[in-house]
């Protein structure tokens, strides 16, 4: 792939980084495959627990997260998510409601939205067995998209394949979440909103050394993990707001 912004020498340097992002890839997705069934799921409660529990979780008023695919072998999200969704029992504090945004991929050139959803039901499966919500809801209504919203979203909870503690995150490769993220980044610049924390979920086996996972200049680092031992703050923002 070529870009107008960068002479032969700097676009073959970057092939060669793409190439051991991809090498990197396929290597985790054979130790995520191989990944003991009894520990994923010992870690996909203790890592949705961990964000469950943390006040700065509790405190989050709108939200994005990602609806995990197990066939991705994806951090478990389905109890973060009805937690999310349900509805307070009447009488029940409305403060609580946290409204929730999740992702819906538009084509293929990077290029994907949040949509605002109220239940689990606004969902259907897209061709690549993912759960998405519909641009439009059962009553004909556009839903809600992130990026037209006139309040700031305090926290994305993101997927990926691997990570490491220095915030570095390795994704699937499409480049939707770098490219939503900084998308994000500069909307809350100039709305004057706080920028939002972004926290990965990630298993034990996905926390590589640092320096190993390669780094492009489309990558957007990550302030915390949520790992099933622990929060990981890694910015001075996480340090701030994760209180830890
Ligand atoms: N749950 C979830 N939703 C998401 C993402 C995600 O990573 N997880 N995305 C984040 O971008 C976007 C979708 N991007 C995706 C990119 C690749 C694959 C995928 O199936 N990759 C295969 C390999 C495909 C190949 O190499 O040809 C894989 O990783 O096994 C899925 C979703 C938006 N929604
Ligand atoms: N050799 C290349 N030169 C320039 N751009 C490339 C090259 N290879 C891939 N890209 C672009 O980089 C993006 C993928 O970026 P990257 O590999 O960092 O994704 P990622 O961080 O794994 O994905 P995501 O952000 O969705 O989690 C895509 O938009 C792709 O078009």
């Amino acid at each position: 792939m070529s870009n107008i912004n960068t002479n032969p020498e700097e676009q073959n340097l970057l092939d060669s980084i793409f190439k051991q992002k991809r090498i990197l890839r396929s290597k985790v997705r054979k130790t995520l495959k191989s990944m003991d069934p009894s520990l994923r799921s010992h870690e996909d409660i203790a890592i949705q627990n961990n964000v469950l529990e943390a006040p700065w979780f509790k405190s989050s008023q709108r939200l994005c997260a990602y609806i995990s695919c197990s066939a991705l072998r994806e951090v478990d999200t389905s109890k973060l998510l009805s937690e999310i969704l349900q509805t307070p029992a009447n009488g029940g504090d409305m403060n609580r409601v946290k409204k929730l945004y999740v992702p819906r991929v538009e084509d293929k050139n990077s290029h994907m939205r949040m949509f605002h959803i109220s239940s689990i039901d606004d969902l259907i499966a897209n061709s690549m067995e993912i759960l998405e919500p519909a641009p439009v809801d059962a009553n004909g209504h556009e839903r809600e998209d992130l990026m037209q919203a006139n309040e700031p979203v305090d926290l994305f909870l993101l997927p990926g394949l691997a990570f490491d503690k220095s915030g570095r995150r390795l994704g699937r490769g499409g480049g939707y979440y770098d490219t939503l993220l900084t998308k994000f980044q500069e909307l809350a610049k100039e709305k004057n909103w706080r920028q939002p924390l972004f926290v990965a979920l990630s298993y034990s086996l996905q926390i590589l050394d640092e320096e190993i996972i390669p780094l492009t200049p489309n990558d957007v680092p990550v302030d915390a993990l949520v790992t099933a031992s622990g929060i990981i703050p890694i910015t001075p923002a996480a340090l701030d707001r994760m209180k830890l």
